[in-house]
Formats: C-alpha cells, sequence, structure tokens
C-alpha cells in the first residue's frame, strides 16, 4: 500500500477532491485490471477514453481517480484529482510508486526509426560481455540481466517500464538499455525516467499514420532530447540531416558521430563482405561479424556510447569484434544448395532500400535477388507503394504476399504495394497471399549461388489476422525447405 499523495509528487494537479492521504494499492489505467483500492487513471486515448469507464473503476473497487475532468457524478468516499494530462501523471506516478528505479542504474534510450532494436541490444550484449549486470526493454524482450521477459510493445507503458527498471535495481543491474518508440514518446510512455544518456540513430518514413505529418514525427522524437537533464549525454548521426535538430534544445552534452561527415565519432568501412565488416572506428581497426552499411553506424553509436560510459577503448573494440547478429536483424545462412536465406525485419522503405543495397555491393551480378516481402495491416499505408517500388528496382526478381494483414483485406495491402512498381519493373513481380506459399515459391525459383531476402518480420513468430496470432516464423520456414548448413 502507498499514499496516494505521495505517489503523485511532480504531477501538475489543477483539482482535488476527497482526501490524498489515503492509502492506496495499485495503479491502474485500465478500468477492466481494477481491484480494491486500486487509483485509476482516465486516459483519452486513440480508440477508447477512459474517462467513459470511470464509473467502472469505481465500481470495481477503485479508491482514487486520476483524470483531466472530473465525472459529473462525484461518488462519495472516493478521492477525485483532476490532472493536466493523464499520460503524464501516469508516467510520474509510476516512477513514484516504483521508488524512481531509473535514478539507481544508468539508462540509456535509442531513438530514430531503425536501429534502435540493434543499438540497444548490442549495448546490452557488449557490457554483459564487459562483466555488467544489464538490462534491456526491446522489440524483441526484455532482459533483467540473465532472465528475459517477452516484450509486448517497443516502448512499453511507464508503469511497465518502471516495474522492470524496479526488478532491475533488485538484481543489482548498473546499465539499461531501452528502445523509445515515438508512439512512446508521443504517449508520455518514457515522462519522469532519469535518462544517462539519449542516442538518435536516423529519421525516415514510418508512422505517417499516427503522427499527422513528417514535421510532426521528426518533433516527437525530438521532444526526448529536449527533456534529457543536463547531467546525460546526446549522441547523434550528423550523416541524417534531423541529427542537427534532434540536439537543437536539448541541455545533455552533445555529441555527434557520422560516416560522411565531421563528427566526434567518425567510422570508416573498409570491406563489406558476408562475412563481416572490417571498419575503421576512429583510428581504430576492427572486424565485426555484423553485415551492411547501416551496421557500420550501429556499430559507431556503440562504440561512441560505450566511451561516454566509461568503458576503455580497447576492452570495447575487442567486444565489439565478438557481438552477434540480433535475432532477425540480417539473420542468415547458406544453404546445402548453396543458396543463401536472409531474414530482415526491414518493414520500413528506409529499412528495405538499406537492407537490399547492402546485398547487392556484396552479391556479383549473376546471381539472383528473391525477395519476398509486404507490409503490416492497420498501419501507414503510405509506406506501401515505396516499399513496392524499392523491393521491385532493387531485386531481380520479388514476391509480394502478407505480413500482419490485422483487420485489413490482405489482398488490397498487395495491391497498395504493386501500385509503387514501375512499368520496367513489373515482369520481377509477381504476388502470392500466402507467406508460407511465397517463401516456397523463392526457395523453388532459386538456383545455387543466388540469394533469398524474407523482409518485415524478422524475429516475429506470428502472423496475425484479425486479431488472432497464428504461429509464423520466417527463419524456422525457410530452414525447413532448404537443407541448412551453416549459419
Ligand atoms: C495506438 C497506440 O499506440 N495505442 C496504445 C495506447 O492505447 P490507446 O490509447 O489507443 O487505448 P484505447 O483503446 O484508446 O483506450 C484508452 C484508455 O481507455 C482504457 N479503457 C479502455 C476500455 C475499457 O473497457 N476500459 C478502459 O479503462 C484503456 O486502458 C486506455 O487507457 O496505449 C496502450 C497502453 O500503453 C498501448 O497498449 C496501445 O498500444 C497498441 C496496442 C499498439 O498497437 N501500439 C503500437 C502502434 C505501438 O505502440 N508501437 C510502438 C512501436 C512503433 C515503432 O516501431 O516505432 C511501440 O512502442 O510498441
Ligand atoms: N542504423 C540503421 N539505419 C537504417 N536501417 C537500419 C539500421 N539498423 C537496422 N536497419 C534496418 O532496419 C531494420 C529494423 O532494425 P531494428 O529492429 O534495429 O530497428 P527498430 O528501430 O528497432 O525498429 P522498430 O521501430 O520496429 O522497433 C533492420 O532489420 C535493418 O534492415
Ligand atoms: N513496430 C512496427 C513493426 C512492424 C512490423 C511489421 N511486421 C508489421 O506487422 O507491420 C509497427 O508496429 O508498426
Ligand atoms: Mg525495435
Amino acid at each position: 500500500m502507498k499514499v496516494l499523495k505521495d505517489i503523485l509528487y511532480k504531477v501538475t494537479i489543477n483539482a482535488v477532491v476527497g482526501s490524498t492521504s489515503v492509502e492506496v494499492n495499485n495503479i491502474e489505467f485500465d478500468s477492466r485490471n481494477v481491484k480494491t483500492n486500486d487509483v485509476f487513471v482516465a486516459i483519452v486515448g486513440a480508440v477508447a477514453n477512459g474517462h467513459d469507464y470511470i464509473s467502472k473503476a469505481v465500481s470495481n473497487g477503485a479508491r482514487a481517480i486520476v483524470c483531466q475532468k472530473l465525472p459529473d457524478d462525484l461518488v462519495d468516499n472516493i478521492t477525485y484529482i483532476e490532472v493536466e494530462n493523464s499520460s503524464q501523471a501516469l508516467a510520474f506516478m509510476a516512477a513514484n510508486y516504483y521508488e524512481n528505479p531509473s535514478e539507481n542504474l544508468k539508462l540509456v534510450g535509442t531513438t530514430g526509426t531503425n536501429g534502435k532494436t540493434t543499438v540497444s541490444s548490442l549495448l546490452y550484449q557488449l557490457f554483459k560481455k564487459a562483466g555488467y549486470k544489464v538490462g534491456l526493454l526491446s522489440t524483441v524482450k526484455v532482459m533483467v540481466n540473465d532472465t528475459e521477459y517477452k516484450a509486448t510493445h517497443t516502448t512499453p507503458d511507464s508503469l511497465t517500464i518502471n516495474k522492470y527498471l524496479q526488478l532491475m535495481n533488485n538484481e543489482g543491474v548498473e546499465f539499461c538499455f531501452m528502445e523509445v518508440s515515438s508512439h512512446g514518446i508521443h504517449q508520455s510512455r518514457t515522462e519522469g525516467l532519469f535518462f544517462t544518456g539519449g542516442i538518435f540513430t536516423n529519421l525516415s518514413h514510418d508512422h505517417l499514420d499516427y503522427h499527422n505529418s513528417f514535421a510532426e514525427y521528426r518533433d516527437v522524437k525530438k521532444a526526448f532530447f529536449d527533456d534529457l537533464p543536463k547531467t546525460a549525454f546526446c549522441l547523434v548521426n550528423t550523416d541524417d540531416k534531423n541529427g542537427v535538430i534532434m540536439m537543437q534544445n536539448t541541455n545533455a552534452k552533445k555529441y555527434t558521430y557520422a560516416l560522411k561527415t565531421y563528427a566526434d565519432y567518425k567510422a570508416q568501412i573498409l570491406e563489406n563482405q558476408f562475412g563481416g565488416l572490417l571498419l575503421k572506428l576512429n583510428e581504430n581497426e576492427v572486424w565485426t561479424k555484423l553485415i551492411g552499411n547501416f551496421n557500420a553506424y550501429n556499430l559507431l553509436a556503440i562504440y561512441a556510447t560505450s566511451e561516454l560510459l566509461g568503458l576503455d577503448k580497447e576492452e570495447s573494440l575487442r567486444y565489439i569484434s565478438e557481438l552477434e547478429s540480433v535475432s532477425g536483424r540480417f539473420e542468415y545462412f547458406v544453404s546445402e544448395e548453396k543458396i543463401t536465406a536472409i531474414v530482415d525485419y526491414a518493414h520500413t522503405p528506409d529499412a528495405l532500400k538499406n537492407v537490399l543495397e547492402t546485398i547487392n555491393t556484396i552479391r556479383t551480378k549473376n546471381e539472383e535477388l528473391i525477395t519476398v516481402v509486404g507490409c503490416g495491416g492497420d498501419r501507414d499505408a503510405a509506406k506501401r507503394p515505396k516499399m513496392g517500388h524499392i523491393a521491385s528496382a532493387l531485386s531481380t526478381k520479388v514476391i509480394f504476399t502478407s505480413d500482419n494483414p490485422r483487420t485489413e483485406n490482405p489482398q488490397s495491402i498487395i495491391d497498395d504495394i504493386e501500385a509503387g512498381v514501375e512499368a520496367q519493373n513489373f515482369k520481377k513481380v509477381i504476388s502470392i497471399l500466402d507467406r508460407k506459399q511465397a517463401i516456397k515459391t523463392a526457395c523453388q525459383m532459386a538456383q545455387p549461388n543466388d540469394i533469398i531476402l524474407i523482409a518485415g518480420k524478422g524475429h516475429e513468430t506470428y502472423q496475425e489476422v484479425n486479431g488472432e496470432r497464428t504461429d509464423f516464423d520466417d527463419y524456422k520456414i525457410v530452414g525447413e525447405l532448404l537443407n541448412q548448413l551453416q549459419k
């Protein structure tokens, strides 16, 4: 039990009805989970409005209600707190409730359109290798040092974040690396957290269904850096023109990284092959198992972060050369038939372009590049024709297929993708609605030395149709269809 006023610390309160000295049990933002003596926070959401469920929360036993507008009918013995912004209030309350766990470890957030999972997961790996206890909050999984939990979001809600951070405190975790999504920033999921550092990877087209414009999407990302404390570091990729914008109003100490422009941390690609990358990071050469230009950026960000967090330079370089690729990010094997199968989470135009360009720089002309790709339903539809154009222009053959259609008609998603294919590329393209069938067809088409890229789902182990998830794992399926020889 906690005293209500203690967990309201830092919350901007407009009005109070009832006592704030009452004891409350848990904080809940979904009326369906409210139990006796809980405090219910009513949030105006994208689909529903939590204010419509205040009476339901009270009948389920809520002792206190936090809301942006007091209800007309107030119930005796219930404390009502009217706040400026419920999502923000929830975030501060969550931090207070779990005793500000972000202050007891070094928390580093990574934001950007692509590379958040890669950077956060590689930092987790690197600091583990350096002998620290480490935490990770990512799209793929949550790690409390060695204990794994299932991830539901890229950036979980503020209660869940603080709950995991407290678990990390209990385990003696010293560093935590987390992904900070634009939805997360916009919904105040990361508010009230004490960050030691923030990293910006890049910005390109995504989520323009949720954010009204690219400028709004960019400014939401920027807000994360605006809110960093002056004790923190802010590390941005200045090869991306939005990098400078991210730093404009931050109080944090600014550091830059880049391959093409002048920066505090620089990298040069010396070799780029299927076997890995040979990089020059500042003045040091390092060989890594990771593949592709974009990973040069990710590795440079990791190198810079490890230095900013005080790791020994020589030690970091040694660990960087040992890092393993992240699940579903350019994961590949070569089959007995000498066909290379790559599974990658590229689900944005920019990511797809990067991964295809990387493959094209390391493949020879007489090998086919067969791409299997789709786009998610109930997500930004404007990226579909762009991905259709990129896939067909940069591959020798393309099979468009389904990727989590959710509540949309799978065929109309494919029609949207096909609309971006230019006339000269028509002959390269076929569409197969069933993703397994599409992968099977790619395997049948492939000759020795050809490359198959299966893009969009990466580590995901399901296909979501109409709210129902059935088992589906690109890597497993292609592994069963081809005779996997080596990884
Ligand atoms: C669009 C979106 O981001 N929605 C998130 C949001 O839900 P919402 O505001 O839409 O909720 P809502 O359904 O409108 O309900 C409003 C409020 O009424 C409450 N309610 C509702 C019904 C009821 O009976 N009683 C009740 O109290 C709800 O609990 C909620 O508090 O807040 C919820 C709690 O934090 C999230 O779980 C939910 O994520 C949904 C499931 C989702 O799919 N989000 C994706 C798009 C997302 O967040 N993705 C990003 C990654 C994007 C990237 O790749 O960069 C992520 O960080 O995961
Ligand atoms: N630094 C980068 N720049 C551009 N593309 C990248 C970069 N890093 C990874 N990618 C591409 O983007 C895909 C997604 O990478 P990753 O999962 O690390 O991004 P993310 O930002 O976590 O995505 P999400 O928004 O879904 O959480 C990868 O599979 C790869 O194709
Ligand atoms: N974090 C992204 C993941 C997209 C992955 C893709 N497989 C899809 O389902 O659209 C999103 O929720 O938009
Ligand atoms: Mg991610």
